[in-house]
């Protein structure tokens, strides 16, 4: 800060120095908030030096506590009953304005006063986390080397401002996720187009057999759409060749399917962008998600033993492996019964829909469920078999579609039946005796009956029969659903609040130490923009009594709210020479933010502060004009987004205006 700006005390009793920043301050104030003559006198013949409500002495400030003898929990924030306008002690000039004893509420044991709030100002602060929400906060777990340590509750989670640790790095690496970028060191022959789609990142090793469940190769990729930028997973079945396109009347009707347990299919292309002649499957893209086989069936969740036939379920194995595998299970890691339940709810959720829309999905199967978060199940792949066994002869696509529901059932039943025994190979027919022996030992007569009853020979069965089964249990996962959304939506609220302090910070910061705007130098420190920069050092740049940084998120959140809110409340700036002090309300300074932010935003062309710009061409040169003002954009090197990246804005081609809404 240049220490010109600042101009030395005069030890001028009630008078404000004339070329003080407060006297320039007071000439620029808004009538609103003025000291009049009149007042002033007024105030003046009433100030006394034996007042009660003098200042004796420099108050020692304590961090947390406030000003010592007030019982403000705000450093330097005055109690609320000052009568008068202004009053200087030990050198210090104290300004106050207008009759406050009228419009502020000051409680009688002294506490802060709260000031009325006008119509329109309510501001809103978080409340905190509802208390059924706090037991389901996840406590930091336990280090592993203290496990014989006697067990103590866990810590209760502090209110935090914001969103909880476990969901933010949940939503960072998604992000970082679908933000990934393809790595051409490591795949240098993939295209860089594929129909509308670009910037293909493989999701699995390029070079793999041939899927067991779709009978063909196929490989996944993340791709951004060209058009739009929204990430897409793109499912490639190497060299297929299309006979017919009866098989879109299945496509249509699965695109126009659309159910949470379900992966989206957005489209279906062929290309030989890849160098065959390939077809491509759009669907929406779930980032980290992951399957069923990786999640419960892959060797470091079956505590580190592995199944050397778990890749292929079907390879010949000698009697004792079988055996011992699945016996394994019982003391090993069987899945909490209700885990297997919401999987079941899922699954018969999304083949409601599927069988209801005249469907069948097909492709039941650990590789083709997805577990896109914590228990939330989607199926993936659908209308591929549709398309990959599409028989040209048939005459209806549709008639075989009551046998593969049928088949859809059964698969259904040894899924579940390899989650509960947790083995891929206890589906095989050797096999089931033991493995429902097992589940009869370790899981309810409901989960037995059900798997039995999709393992059945029964000629018509149906989704909605489980339904019975399913019962209570029905409750229990909308409890969970909702429970969630509880989390979820407490959590945006508290972003929500940030996003609305961030604007303010915006607007703070883009006025505090501006160099100059309009040709004037002093145009940050004089005037509202004054007002606003003792303001950021009461914010921000308060210290202890020994000089130390005060640091306090919740003086930071309580002063931006009541400045957003525009509170009555009173505080007291202090210039850096600590030789004046102005007493102003939050609503005060809320005026001076909006007058300052005003006299910038017809300078502002960019970011989010801006409503309607015009781009023109004149002469040689781009012009963007807006509210009376232009700027010549070659010159500013501007740019503008054409909606596929960057694009330097000033050549000679393109249309002759442009408009950019934000
Ligand atoms: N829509 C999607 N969004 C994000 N990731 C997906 C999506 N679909 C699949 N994946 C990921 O792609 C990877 C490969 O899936 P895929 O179905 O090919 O499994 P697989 O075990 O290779 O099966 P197969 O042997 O039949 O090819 C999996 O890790 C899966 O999590």
């Amino acid at each position: 800060m240049d220490p010109s700006l600042f101009v030395a005390y005069t030890p001028q009793t009630n008078g404000v120095p004339s070329e003080s920043k407060l006297a320039t301050y007071m000439n620029h104030q808004s009538p609103g908030i003025g000291l009049s003559t009149n007042s002033m006198t007024k105030h003046l013949s009433n100030l006394s030096l034996d007042s009660q409500k003098k200042v004796t002495a420099s108050p020692e400030f304590v961090p947390g506590r406030g000003l010592t003898g007030s019982n403000s929990s705000s450093p330097n924030l005055f109690n609320n009953s000052y009568t008068h306008s202004q009053e200087n002690v030990g050198g210090t000039t104290y300004f106050y304005f207008g009759n406050t004893s009228s419009d502020v509420v000051g409680s009688e044991d002294g506490t802060e006063a709260i000031g009325p709030v006008a119509t329109g100002q309510i501001g809103y602060v978080y409340p905190g986390t509802p208390s059924h929400l706090q037991p389901v906060k996840t406590a930091k777990p336990p280090s592993s080397n203290n496990s014989s340590a006697p067990s103590t509750p866990p810590p209760q989670v502090a209110p935090s401002f914001f969103v909880s640790e476990n969901l933010r790095l949940d939503i960072l690496q998604k992000n970082a996720l679908t933000l990934a970028q393809p790595d051409i060191v490591r795949f240098p022959d993939l295209p860089n187009e594929v129909d509308n789609y670009h910037e293909l990142c493989p999701l699995e090793p390029i070079h793999k057999p041939a899927s067991t469940v779709l009978g063909y190769q196929t490989s996944t990729y993340k791709a951004t759409s060209i058009k739009t930028g929204t990430r897409y997973c793109l499912r490639r079945i190497h060299d297929f060749r299309l006979a017919n396109t009866k098989f879109m009347v299945l496509v249509d009707m699965w695109k126009r399917l659309s159910h949470t347990n379900l992966v989206q299919l957005r489209e279906v292309f062929t290309t030989k962008a890849f160098g065959d002649h390939s077809m491509v499957f759009v669907y929406d893209y779930h980032p980290a998600s992951e399957t069923l086989l990786n999640k419960h069936f892959a060797s470091t969740e079956l505590n580190g033993y592995t199944d050397p036939f778990s890749s292929d379920p079907n390879a010949p194995r000698p009697y004792s492996h079988t055996k011992n595998t699945i016996l394994r299970q019982q003391h090993s890691s069987m899945l909490p019964e209700s885990v297997i339940w919401s999987y079941i709810i899922q699954l018969t959720a999304a083949f409601r829909v599927i069988h209801a829309a005249g469907l069948a999905y097909r492709c039941l199967d650990p590789t083709k469920v997805l577990l896109t978060s914590r228990t939330r199940l989607r199926l993936s792949c659908v209308a591929i078999p549709d398309v990959v066994t599409f028989d040209g002869n048939t005459t209806n696509p549709l008639t075989l579609i009551p046998h593969y529901q049928q088949e859809d059932l059964v698969a259904l039943g040894k899924l579940v039946l390899a989650l509960a025994c947790r083995s891929l190979i206890a589906v095989h027919r050797d096999n089931m005796s033991a493995s429902i022996e097992l589940i009869t030992r370790s899981y309810s007569t409901d989960l037995r009956n059900l798997i039995l009853y999709l393992l059945s020979n029964q000629s018509r069965k149906s989704v909605t029969d489980l339904m019975p089964m399913i019962g209570a249990r029905f409750y229990t996962q909308l409890d969970a659903a909702q429970l969630r959304l509880d989390v979820l939506e407490n959590e945006l609220a508290k972003e929500l609040e940030n996003g609305r302090l961030f604007k303010l910070l915006v607007k703070l910061a883009t006025i505090n130490e501006r160099p100059e705007l309009n040709m004037e130098p002093t145009w940050a420190e004089t005037g509202d923009r004054y007002m606003l920069k003792l303001f950021r050092d009461y914010v921000f740049h308060q210290v202890t009594a020994d000089g130390r940084p005060w640091l306090d998120l919740a003086h930071v959140v309580s002063c931006l709210n009541k400045l957003d809110s525009g509170s009555q409340d009173k505080i007291c700036l202090m210039s850096r020479d600590e030789q004046s002090v102005l007493v102003v309300s939050y609503a005060e300074l809320r005026q001076c933010l909006e007058t300052s932010f005003d006299e910038l935003s017809p300078f502002s062309f960019l970011g989010g502060m801006i409503t309607m710009v015009t781009v023109m061409k004149k002469g040689k040169d781009w012009w963007l004009e807006r509210g009376g003002y232009a700027w010549r954009l070659r010159d500013a090197g501007l740019r503008t987004d054409s909606g596929r990246g960057m694009t330097l804005v000033g050549s000679d081609s393109g249309s002759t205006s442009d408009g950019s809404n934000t």
